[in-house]
């Protein structure tokens, strides 16, 4: 058995993989979980192969790999996005640990002179044990974006990865150790819905930072609320991507794939509302179906593979049934939207489908109004800057939004009109660990990236001195 997996696992997707080491990370080593209750199975995405806790043959083709590599291959093989994307969210994750590694010492207060020569500072301080909740599309790079920041400004993390990719937060967690974090200052604890409320209602939390979806994020600042906890929420969205006639329609076209197709479309930044400029449609058609139909779709483990496999089945169905209601209601499938199976009979059973680019959209559709999760652009014409602007913050939403244009105040003016935490300006879905990232509106609140996080992951204390007398009122 092990052999036959050493034999097929270079370069393509594994059939089987086994887990025997414990995915909780406890007081500075692996653990196996105190009792194990409602333990559901978790499936290679590509293959539908389940992850075998029982059989000793643990990532034993990994040990020889750099770091880097073997985390990118696990995430591959319990997410199934392509390793040329894993590659980069785990460039991202280190580029983040060592971004606020760097900001670490420049944490600083301020100084205020007062009346009489006394004068107070400020300090900022750590709120304490912080809760990550992370999402499944992007299990090493959220654990990442949380911890860093945590931890950087003196605060413990306990993380809780997705149920669905339970397997790489751990691998961080050995990192940080490796690099001297002391025991018991990043914890990984897995587990689903009431794990994750039971850390929520923990009274010794003091701040929850959740990634996930919006009803969820609702729970979870319910929760916190009762205890007076801080909450980062990073939530959903339906974001929009504005291409005017003037822009450089090659880069547009680009800029609309990046915007939709990235981890099989499971990102919650993504410009799923692509509106066209009226004169620019057929062109613009007519290149975005050619390069969404040239996406290689298949074994997520090979360098040529573009797109890989959705997380999980119900997923997969739930986005293929967008498509067939947005059919119903009038949309007009220019390419993909189906099941895909690939040729290789490992992966047969896994959950692919073809990317779909939605023409003979409306707004009031569903598939234009609701948060798809998957590889569906849904195209609407327009025809003034002033009507497209109305139309993309006509949503409950505001995670993210771009446009294309060669017009520079147009675009520092839609820019600004947009309701969205983030505006890309002749790109998209970028996301440089310098820069803020997090929503508007239902999108949620507080940031991950940049310096500001640093706010959000800290307390100020205002130390206030007095060098005369006391006035006493008395
Ligand atoms: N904003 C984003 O990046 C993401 C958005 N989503 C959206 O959410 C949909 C459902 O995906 P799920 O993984 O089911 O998202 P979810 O929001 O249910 O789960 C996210 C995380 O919250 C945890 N969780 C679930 N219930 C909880 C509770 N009551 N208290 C505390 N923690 C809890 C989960 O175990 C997971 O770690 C997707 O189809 C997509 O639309 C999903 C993943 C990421
Ligand atoms: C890395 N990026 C910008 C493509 C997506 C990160 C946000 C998410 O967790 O979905």
């Amino acid at each position: 058995m092990a052999q036959a997996i050493l034999d097929v696992m270079p370069g393509a997707s594994t059939g089987t993989v086994q887990v025997s080491d414990p995915l909780n990370f406890w007081a500075g080593k692996r653990v196996e979980p105190r009792q194990q209750k409602n333990a559901e199975p978790v499936f290679e995405p590509a293959t539908e192969g389940a992850f075998r806790p029982d059989l000793l043959f643990e990532y034993r083709w990994f040990r020889p790999l750099e770091k880097r590599e073997k985390i990118a291959k696990l995430e591959v093989i319990n997410n199934g996005k392509s390793i040329t994307e894993a590659l980069v969210d785990i460039d991202i994750a280190w580029q983040c640990i060592e971004y606020y590694a760097g900001l670490a010492g420049a944490l600083a207060g301020q100084h205020v002179q007062l009346p009489g020569g006394a004068f107070a500072y400020t300090r900022r301080e750590p709120l304490g044990v912080c809760v990550g909740i992370g999402a499944w599309n992007y299990p090493f790079q959220i654990a990442a974006w949380k911890s860093a920041p945590a931890l950087a400004c003196g605060n413990a993390m306990v993380f809780k990865p997705s149920p669905f990719t339970p397997v790489t937060a751990v691998i961080l967690a050995e990192i940080y150790k490796e690099a001297g974090v002391p025991d018991g200052l990043f914890c990984v604890v897995q587990g689903g819905a009431e794990t994750g409320t039971i850390l929520c209602q923990h009274p010794k939390v003091a701040k929850v930072s959740f990634t996930g979806s919006v009803p969820t994020g609702k729970k979870v600042m319910e929760m916190s609320a009762k205890g007076v906890k801080q909450v980062t929420l990073e939530l959903g969205g339906k974001s929009p991507l504005i291409i005017f006639k003037d822009c450089d329609l090659e880069n547009a076209v680009r800029g609309a794939l990046m915007a939709n197709f990235l981890t099989q479309g499971q990102v919650c930044c993504n410009g799923t509302r692509v509106f066209v400029q009226k004169d620019i449609m057929p062109q613009f058609l007519e290149e975005v179906v050619k390069r969404t139909k040239a996406i290689l779709v298949g074994d997520p483990l090979l360098d040529s593979t573009r797109m890989g496999a959705l997380i999980n089945k119900p997923h997969l169905e739930k986005v293929l049934g967008f498509v067939s209601q947005a059919k119903l209601q009038g949309a007009r499938v220019l390419c993909g939207g189906e099941r895909f199976v690939p040729s290789d009979p490992k992966l047969v059973n896994g959950y692919f489908m073809s990317p779909c680019v939605l023409d003979n959209c409306r707004d009031d559709m569903t598939c234009v109004k609701e948060e798809i999760f998957g590889p569906v652009m849904s195209v609407l014409p327009f025809d003034t800057e002033e009507e497209v602007v109305q139309r993309a913050n006509n949503t409950t939403f505001g995670l993210a939004s771009g446009v294309f244009t060669r017009d520079i105040s147009r675009a520092h003016r839609v820019a600004e009109n947009l309701e969205a935490g983030t505006c890309f300006i002749n790109n998209y879905n970028i996301s440089p660990v310098e820069v803020p990232f997090g929503g508007y509106k239902m999108s949620g609140f507080g940031r991950e990236n940049g310096q500001v996080t640093i706010e959000y992951y800290s307390q100020l204390k205002t130390v206030v001195v007095e060098m005369g007398d006391v006035d006493n009122y008395f």
